[in-house]
């Protein structure tokens, strides 16, 4: 196919409740929506993508108006010509990171090319799941009755697996308060990044409470630092920010950083490179879950596909539309008995509506 026109939406969704995460508190998601028009042997198609860049640089090294910035300066003048969603990443990786920014792109690519040719993202990665189980991500609360009060709904909701943000001074308390009053559901937490080795004698405090695993304690580019604290902890090791490749998988992996990984499509580059960091876990015994980051309608459903390969053998973060978004550009979707049916139209997503694309859109930008 030829691209012909890249449409990019900036929107700003408001959240039900404040996110609170040991790096911030988000009161909206701003996101970039792609909207791809190509030329598939002669006729116009067109492809859908979501950017989930921050707008701030606080969970990674990417925001928003950077990652606009290297799309149209860098990364959509390597896309000319004819070219596939497989040639992509090969096309954009002359420039170095940007990984949100590529992951995007190629998924964009990838709709346009499923919907061209007829085909469900489910067939085209040969998931045999009608549906995932569907877990959810707590933020930091005010108070212990407060997070006591948000996980009793999630589970009345029917989320199969809790996890709880956490950081320094809200975390060994919330967790054994959950534990007392919830018992032995499946449970693990997540500090995106706020201990440091030092801290490893309070964290070994953790395995008292039998979670599934903790994730993401130490500083993203420190690999070593958290295969030596696995070997002090029971509980399993998880890594997010520090997997931003196959590459850096298989390094985790040797290295005994992760006994599991989070898998984020747009975090590694695409879901081609999320495929790739999931055979070679499967293939090293290494379990993965999908991870989310607020995404969406549109990240939302191509997580739910791609989160029923058969390596994703513990609950992820994709959870219905409604955890995060009172109102989405997309149809809503929705969670029965505590999962989410796998799609099965042609392409990643249903695509955006276009009267809630225009109500949330902030900016629109023309490529
Ligand atoms: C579901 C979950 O916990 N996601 C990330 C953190 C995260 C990711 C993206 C975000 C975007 C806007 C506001 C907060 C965000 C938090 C994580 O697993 O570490
Ligand atoms: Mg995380």
């Amino acid at each position: 196919m030829r691209l012909t026109r890249l449409t990019l939406h900036t929107v700003r969704l408001p959240l039900v409740a404040p996110f609170t995460t040991s790096f911030s508190t988000q009161t909206e998601r701003t996101a970039i929506i792609f909207e791809l028009t190509a030329a598939v042997e002669g006729r116009e198609v067109t492809g859908w993508g979501e950017c989930v860049a921050l707008n701030e640089p606080l969970y990674s090294s990417e925001y928003v108006s950077g990652a606009i910035d290297v799309i149209r300066r860098f990364l959509m003048p390597r896309l000319d010509g004819e070219l596939t969603a497989e040639t992509v990443g090969q096309r954009l990786a002359p420039i170095v990171g940007h990984r949100m920014a590529k992951a995007a792109l190629e998924m964009a690519v990838l709709d346009a090319q499923l919907r061209a040719a007829g085909t469900s993202f489910a067939a085209y990665l040969g998931v045999t799941r009608q549906r995932i189980p569907c877990g959810v991500s707590v933020g930091i609360q005010d108070s212990v009755a407060a997070l006591l009060s948000a996980v009793g709904g999630y589970l009345d909701a029917g989320y199969l697996r809790v996890k709880l943000k956490i950081r320094p001074g809200w975390d060994i308390e919330p967790v054994r308060a959950v534990r007392k009053e919830f018992g032995p559901i499946p449970l693990q937490v997540d500090a995106n990044a706020a201990y440091t080795l030092a801290d490893a004698a309070h964290l070994r405090l953790l395995d008292e409470f039998g979670l599934l695993l903790i994730e993401q304690p130490l500083a993203e580019d420190d690999l070593r630092q958290h295969a030596a604290l696995s070997q002090l902890l029971t509980t399993p090791m998880c890594l997010d920010e520090s997997i931003v490749s196959a590459a850096v998988a298989a390094s985790a992996i040797s290295m005994g950083a992760a006994a599991v990984i989070n898998v984020k499509p747009g975090r590694v580059g695409g879901y081609l490179e999320a495929r790739r960091i999931h055979d070679l876990a499967r293939a090293h015994g290494v379990a993965v879950w999908c991870g989310g980051m607020l995404e969406s309608g549109i990240g939302r459903a191509a997580n739910a596909t791609l989160a029923a390969l058969p390596g994703f053998t513990l609950v992820g973060d994709v959870s219905a539309s409604d955890r995060f978004y009172r109102q989405d550009i997309t149809p809503p979707i929705e969670m029965r008995g505590g999962h989410i049916d796998v799609p099965r139209e042609p392409g990643l997503c249903t695509p955006p509506e276009r009267r809630l694309l225009e109500k949330f859109t902030v900016e629109t930008i023309e490529l």
